[in-house]
């Protein structure tokens, strides 16, 4: 893999999109032991960026689930604005349903706050945090994150989903701001 440029500014390899294959199925692996065979959970994606994840993911999980989507976003560029709209929501029951939020990288937290918020007002079995990145330096909160894939230093990636300005998204490895 070489060193590649997005809006001017260079990036260099960082997690392989082997690895993160492998880190897939962990999580799935893991999260399909804790809530066993029975659940029939219901995974819910954070759009954009966790479009790639949940696709990767779900073919992982062995047993019967359920896929749906919310979009919220903060983020413009490389830093938060920390203003949060919620653009698209759930529109299903989750009525003591068992839901598992599905998040494509956990930075300052922002976001998360937002999902617990939009949660909890709904009357659910129980619900759980996975993320595939999650950047401890950078995280403000206290909220509690169930499943962590690969916990990453506090420097800007791309790829596999996460975008900088729109761009990146469909590479298939991440790769971290080189500078
Ligand atoms: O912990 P935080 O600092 O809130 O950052 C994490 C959030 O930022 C990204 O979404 P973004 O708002 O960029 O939207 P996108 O998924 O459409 O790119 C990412 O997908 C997370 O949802
Ligand atoms: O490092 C990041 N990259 C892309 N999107 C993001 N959203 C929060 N942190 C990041």
């Amino acid at each position: 893999m070489e060193q590649i440029t997005i809006h001017n500014l260079p990036f260099k390899p960082f997690v392989t999109s082997d690895k993160i294959a492998k880190t897939n199925a962990f999580l799935a692996k893991r999260i399909a032991e804790d809530l066993g065979p029975d659940e029939e959970p219901v995974f819910v994606g954070i759009l954009n960026g966790s479009f790639m994840f949940v696709s990767d993911f779900i073919r992982n999980y062995p047993h019967p689930c359920h896929v749906s989507f919310v979009k919220l976003s903060s983020y413009k560029s490389l830093d938060s604005t920390g203003v949060i709209k919620k653009l698209i929501g759930i529109n299903e029951d989750l009525t003591n349903k068992t839901v598992i939020i599905l998040e494509d990288i956990i930075d300052t937290g922002t976001t998360l706050e937002e999902i617990y918020r939009i949660f909890n007002e709904q009357n659910l079995k129980q619900l759980k945090i996975a993320t595939l990145f999650f950047k401890p330096e950078a995280y403000k909160k206290e909220l509690p994150i169930d499943y962590v894939g690969l916990e990453i230093e506090d420097k800007f990636i791309v790829g596999y989903g996460l975008d900088f300005d729109g761009l990146g998204r469909n590479l298939p490895d991440v790769y971290q701001i080189d500078k």
